[in-house]
């Protein structure tokens, strides 16, 4: 099992100030989407020239023109990226070929998705190397989590990786950890708490080796 830690709501510098925080214990750290829309790729392309050897997932969360965009995040440093479920099937299946061809990864995000058994089962078929139950920032505002359909999610899929994400914290992981996701991503539980290092500890030692 695998913790990401999703970084959303820093500038670049702040990013970078988070990693060294967190990098003893974080597998996977996202370039999240409201740095994507604030900075860019090229934003992407500063914390990979800072960590050579970090894992980098950019959360484009792709919903089209996707061979393009998915090489476009493995080009400026990602090495997995991510295109939502609710994209039409030959974007996903073009962006699953771009992966495969770059020897990369990619993430497919069920943000959004209401027949979820369905489509995790139609999208598992595809061939991602995740498929990931999310509840996003607009849904937690509601008091929604992703515990509920992240077991549908386990239950649907066969041969992808599971990944679950929103309002994960401290507090809440270890209920989501015993669900068995092969990812664990965290954002705003470990960046905004007093000690994003000793959080990312935390919630590792939670985990199964
Ligand atoms: O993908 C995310 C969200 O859509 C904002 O971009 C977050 O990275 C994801 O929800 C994890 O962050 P937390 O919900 O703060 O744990």
């Amino acid at each position: 099992m695998k913790l990401q830690l999703a970084i959303d709501l820093e500038d670049i510098d702040g990013a970078i100030n988070l990693i060294n925080q967190t990098k003893d214990s974080v597998d996977i750290f996202e370039y999240g989407t409201p740095l994507v829309i604030n900075f860019g790729l090229e934003g992407l392309q500063k914390i990979r020239q800072a960590f050579p050897d970090i894992t980098l997932l950019a959360d484009l969360k792709i919903m089209d023109v996707a061979e393009y965009e998915v090489n476009q995040a493995y080009k400026y440093g990602a090495d997995i990226t991510t295109i939502l479920a609710v994209a039409e099937d030959q974007s996903i299946e073009d962006a699953v070929k771009a992966a495969r061809a770059a020897g990369k990864q990619l993430l497919v995000d069920m943000i959004g998705v209401h027949d979820v058994a369905k489509r995790a089962a139609e999208i598992d078929a595809m061939g991602p190397d995740y498929i990931g139950t999310h509840t996003g920032y607009d849904l937690q505002a509601l008091g929604e989590t992703p515990f509920e359909t992240f077991n549908t999610i386990k239950q649907a899929v066969t041969k992808a990786k599971t990944a679950v994400a929103g309002g994960i914290k401290v507090s809440t992981a270890k209920q989501i950890i015993d669900a068995g996701p092969d990812l664990l991503i965290v954002g705003g539980g470990i960046s905004t708490v007093d000690n994003p290092s000793e959080a990312a500890r935390q919630i590792k030692a939670m985990m199964p080796k």
